[in-house]
């Protein structure tokens, strides 16, 4: 696994990724991504919206630094003067992915214990992660003893831990009822208005890249590239208001076209290669 990059983008304004002409063909032949160019700014929060399988994750696992492009740069902006224990860039998956021999504490402890950070700096930390997801209560329970929402709280915190500038999440509220992803969606709001991060936010799902975004970023079906951009110019603090707003039907209307008209560009016989 490649290290997660972090090299600068200064002297492009207030960018926090870039991403040039970036490709991704695996070792088994298949071309996943690209050309992709796109550029995030600081505190921006984007969605990449597109059908299964047409490169989302494999993009976002390229700007973790997870994977290599096959061509093409990828630049992530990353302040100075980190402490240790702090990442630039957090990742949230789709599946929680806990530990489930170790409680919410000691899962959302782990990455600092990695990066060897002292154990009263840790606490504070993990408390303050725990209550900024709200699980300060179940500090102590394992896994298992957590509902969906729940076990998804803890993974947020888990990447929350390492104060990171740039929070990647890979469709993390896919597996969850509506009740619980809207309230989800909620909380994500108001976690990237007090942090100030910048998000990158993989979707299947039209209705919340609207709600959560300020641009969603419609990709082609594989090789993923991106076919149109939509600036959500809606209020940050959106709510139920907005949900049941003409102005967010219109706009989900728009970015579902969009989609559809992207995924139907695609020549029947190119699909069938690919
Ligand atoms: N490690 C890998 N090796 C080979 N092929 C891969 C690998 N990872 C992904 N792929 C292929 O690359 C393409 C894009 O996959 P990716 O997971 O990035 O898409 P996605 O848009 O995130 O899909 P989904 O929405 O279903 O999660 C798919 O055809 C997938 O099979």
């Amino acid at each position: 696994m490649a290290p997660p990059t972090a090299s600068s983008v200064s002297g492009r304004g207030t960018a926090a990724i870039g991403l040039r002409a970036v490709t991704k063909t695996y070792r088994s032949g298949t071309t996943a991504l690209g050309p992709i160019d796109l550029e995030i700014g600081r505190g921006e929060f984007v969605s990449l919206l597109g059908p299964s399988g047409c490169g989302k994750s494999t993009a976002l696992r390229i700007i973790a630094g997870l994977a290599a492009p096959s061509s093409g740069r990828v630049e992530v902006a990353a302040a100075d003067g980190r402490a240790t224990g702090e990442h630039p860039i957090g990742f949230v998956f789709q599946e929680p992915t806990l530990m489930p021999w170790a409680s919410v504490r000691r899962n959302i402890a782990l990455p600092l214990k990695l990066a060897h950070v002292a154990s009263a700096e840790a606490d504070r930390r993990v408390d303050e992660a725990l209550a900024r997801v709200d699980l300060a209560e179940f500090a102590d329970a394992f896994p298992r003893e957590l509902s969906g929402g729940m076990k998804m709280r803890a993974s947020l915190a888990r990447a929350l831990v390492t104060r990171p500038e740039v929070l990647l999440m890979d469709e993390p509220f896919a597996a969850l009822d509506e009740i619980t992803r809207f309230r989800l969606n909620d909380d994500l709001l108001a976690l990237w208005r007090d942090l100030q991060m910048t998000v990158v936010f993989v979707t299947h799902s039209v209705f919340e890249s609207v709600y959560l975004s300020q641009r969603v970023v419609v990709m082609t079906p594989r090789p993923g590239r991106i076919a149109a951009a939509f600036e959500i110019d809606a209020p940050v603090a959106r709510g139920e208001e907005f949900r049941l707003s003409t102005g967010y039907a219109a706009r989900c209307r728009d970015v579902s076209r969009a989609l559809a008209s992207a995924s139907e560009a695609v020549p029947i016989a190119a699909e069938a290669r690919a």
